[in-house]
């Protein structure tokens, strides 16, 4: 499955929203992006996000703060960012240092400007199928799954992960297309027994090359979400290719598609915060 094709023409309507909404409302969408700390991985995302930003016609505004910031300074800066006129979206960057409380960061989001989906609010709405914003990776992976006809009824999908901006959304998304979903985790009983039920499954365990073809079923449906050091995937990509019937490459696969959604949910955010619907949806 080809993310960066997908991703491109998303960006690209994207593109012509952010312009439209520009014209009618004299004001170009803006993402603010929130980094604490220096992890590289995170600077390079963040940067990522900003230059497409510029090439979407969407401005971005980038808060940095120090590591040493307090989890009460970072929930300060989103609160205020959450409160001003001219932010559309707002983006703090995962992970934060291990000594701020990153879910009292998140709901400090306004629902209304939780572009990248990782508010109660949005959780609450992907659990129950309502309109609202999606986390960025999980809705890139169902935007994959839609462009390439899988159809997910009765399909058993498995999810290697739960974490808060993945793992755990993208069950919910899953759910709610009608797979039957079970989660894997670091505390699963033999997950090579679960992974080789899976009709699809979503490798998101953040270990390089963690599953391995041999316990992939014949003509799944694989999308490897992981994002490990030297752009290695969570799955074995040559040996896994051997048995599915569609997979997602790393890169190229669902990492262009987190950024592509992302954009996408900041000029919707600045359509309902304007009051505009955009004509080309
Ligand atoms: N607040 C968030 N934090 C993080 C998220 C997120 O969705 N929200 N996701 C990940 C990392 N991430 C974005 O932040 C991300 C990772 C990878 C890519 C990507 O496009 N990768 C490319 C390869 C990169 C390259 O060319 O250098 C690919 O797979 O083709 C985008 C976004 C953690 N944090």
């Amino acid at each position: 499955m080809d993310g960066t094709a997908l991703a491109r023409r998303i960006a690209e309507q994207t593109a012509k929203d952010a312009a439209e909404l520009t014209a009618r409302t004299g004001t170009a969408p803006c993402l603010a992006t929130v980094l604490v700390g220096e992890d590289p991985a995170s600077v390079t995302y963040v940067r990522m996000k900003q230059n497409r930003c510029a090439k979407a016609g969407i401005t971005s505004r980038h808060v940095e703060l120090p590591a040493s910031t307090t989890t009460e300074e970072l929930v300060a800066t989103l609160t205020a960012l959450s409160a001003d006129p001219e932010v559309s979206g707002i983006l703090l960057q995962h992970p934060v240092p291990h000594h701020i409380d990153e879910r009292a960061a998140f709901e400090a989001i306004a629902p209304g400007k939780d572009v990248d989906g990782v508010t109660m609010h949005s959780f609450a709405a992907m659990g129950f199928g309502l309109p609202g914003f999606v986390s960025c990776t999980p809705g890139g992976i169902m935007r994959l799954l839609a462009a390439y006809d899988v159809d997910l009824t009765g399909k058993h999908a498995v999810v290697v992960g739960r974490s808060a901006i993945l793992g755990k959304p993208a069950g919910l998304l899953l759910l709610e297309q009608n797979a039957t979903v079970t989660y894997c985790h670091s505390r699963t009983r033999d997950l090579p027994s679960i992974v080789r039920q899976a009709d699809v499954l979503v490798a998101a365990v953040g270990k390089a090359e963690f599953i391995r073809g041999e316990d992939i079923k014949p003509g799944a449906v694989v999308l490897d979400a992981g994002y490990n050091e030297g752009n290695v995937g969570d799955v074995h990509f040559a040996s896994a290719a051997a048995r599915a019937s569609l997979i997602t490459p790393v890169p190229g696969g669902v990492g262009p598609m987190t950024i592509a959604v992302l954009l996408e949910q900041t000029v919707r955010a600045a359509a309902e915060q304007a009051g505009a619907a955009l004509a080309r949806r």
